[in-house]
């Protein structure tokens, strides 16, 4: 997807109405600059352009939020499938959450090789600054990756998401600090409230013990999870950061290929040292107890939504900001539940009721405050274009009388 090159250098604003306003004016200057005082016609233009660069925007928006969606949905009940049917190994667990980078080469090789919709080869915008910033950043997210399956394996779910719950906090305080992250009435009114309501979904859950938890294990489950937490909340802001040195959306996904390479390669290491790959052949024919086809599947079917998972959040940071990237994601921790409500049965009860409603009421707050700031962020573009146009007319005009008095004076001489 080549259209959206013109990403702006000086300010990356934070927000997608601002992301878009900044790209329609650029394409209106450009716009007004070609067409000279041909003002009717470039305001035709003017209009279509960015009425295309705005479709396009949503567009892009809503495929990533929809892998988003899919992707975070299933790879979290298609894990506690894993789980639920005694897959057990922790590593299996790290390693099907970036293993499905190949996936990846589709979106970045068809558009150029078979759809040909792009003249831009891909990975030709790779800095050396670029690709080693990509892979420590793969390393960090598969560091990430094995934290996170630990904290899941030891702790029983309801401490985990306790701990978990405070990811979207870090996220703000880290977004301030990196990438200067602006804190509004809607964003601290909404990570508050999808705060809340993620304790509340946390307290409500089951509180059984995974059998043989000792205090140890606790402990490490205990702090597995309070690291993933800070280094998601890391994560998510060092892509933006990152993301403002990167032109176009198909940067962002061979990015994200990188990235995912990076973390596979740590956690391959971490399956061949501690024989994870025995362990999945072993628990695929042994332990699993639906049967070695069902186990190769769930393997598969959570390879591949891990990367829908992820490639749509860092989509979602690159089209938006990191902040509204953990935002999105932090509220479908609410729909996650009642997956498990519709697939498994899981309970529903009052707390579970108060915390989807907390979490509805956040999330749809933030985006009703985005879009009337997106509204306004509209208006003041019209009457930016209005101005820019008028003064480009006047000039005209101020140009055809110069010129007038020149012809005008040489005729006389
Ligand atoms: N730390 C952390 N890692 C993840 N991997 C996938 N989702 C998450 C998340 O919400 N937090």
């Amino acid at each position: 997807m080549e259209f959206l090159t013109q990403h702006p250098q000086q300010e990356h604003d934070q927000d997608q109405a601002n992301f878009s306003r900044e790209l329609m004016i650029i394409d209106t200057k450009n716009n007004i600059k070609k067409s000279g005082s041909r003002v009717q016609m470039h305001d035709q233009e003017t209009t279509n352009t960015t009425s295309t660069t705005k479709k396009r925007y949503i567009f892009l928006l809503g495929i990533n939020y929809l892998c988003l969606f899919v992707g975070s949905i299933s790879s979290t009940l298609l894990s506690k499938f894993y789980f639920n049917h005694k897959g057990a190994s922790r590593w299996v667990s790290t390693w099907v959450q970036s293993a499905g980078f190949p996936l990846l080469l589709l979106p970045i090789y068809l558009p150029f090789y078979v759809l040909k919709s792009t003249d831009r080869k891909p990975f030709t915008g790779f800095t050396p600054k670029i690709l080693s910033l990509s892979i420590l950043i793969g390393f960090l997210l598969g560091f990430n990756n094995l934290l996170f399956s630990w904290g899941n394996s030891y702790l029983p779910v309801s401490t985990n998401s306790l701990v978990l719950s405070s990811q979207l906090a870090f996220t703000l305080i880290t977004s301030v600090i990196i990438v200067k992250q602006k804190i509004t009435y809607a964003n601290l009114n909404c990570v508050i409230l999808l705060t809340l309501s993620s304790v509340l979904l946390a307290l409500g859950s089951s509180h059984d013990k995974p059998k043989g938890l000792t205090k140890s294990k606790y402990l490490i489950g205990f702090f597995s999870t309070v690291g993933a937490g800070l280094l998601f909340a890391l994560y998510l802001p060092l892509m933006e950061k990152i993301y403002k040195k990167v032109h176009c959306y198909s940067m962002v996904v061979e990015m994200q290929m990188v990235m995912e390479l990076a973390a596979t390669v740590l956690a391959t290491m971490g399956m061949t040292i501690n024989r994870g790959f025995l362990e999945m052949k072993k628990e695929s024919k042994n332990v699993f107890d639906l049967g070695e086809k069902a186990y190769w599947l769930t393997v598969i079917f959570n390879v591949v939504t891990w990367q829908l998972c992820f490639m749509g959040t860092a989509g979602m940071v690159f089209l938006t900001s990191s902040l509204t990237g953990g935002i999105c994601m932090t509220a479908l921790m609410a729909v996650n539940v009642l997956g498990g409500v519709i697939v498994y049965g899981d309970n529903f009860g009052n707390t579970k009721i108060v915390s989807t409603l907390l979490c509805v009421w956040g999330f749809s707050s933030y985006l009703y405050g985005m879009y009337m700031k997106m509204k306004e962020e509209e208006k003041k573009k019209e009457s930016f274009i209005e101005k820019l146009i008028n003064d480009d007319f006047l000039q005209g005009q101020h140009q055809f009388v110069e010129m007038t008095q020149i012809v005008t004076h040489n005729g006389r001489g």
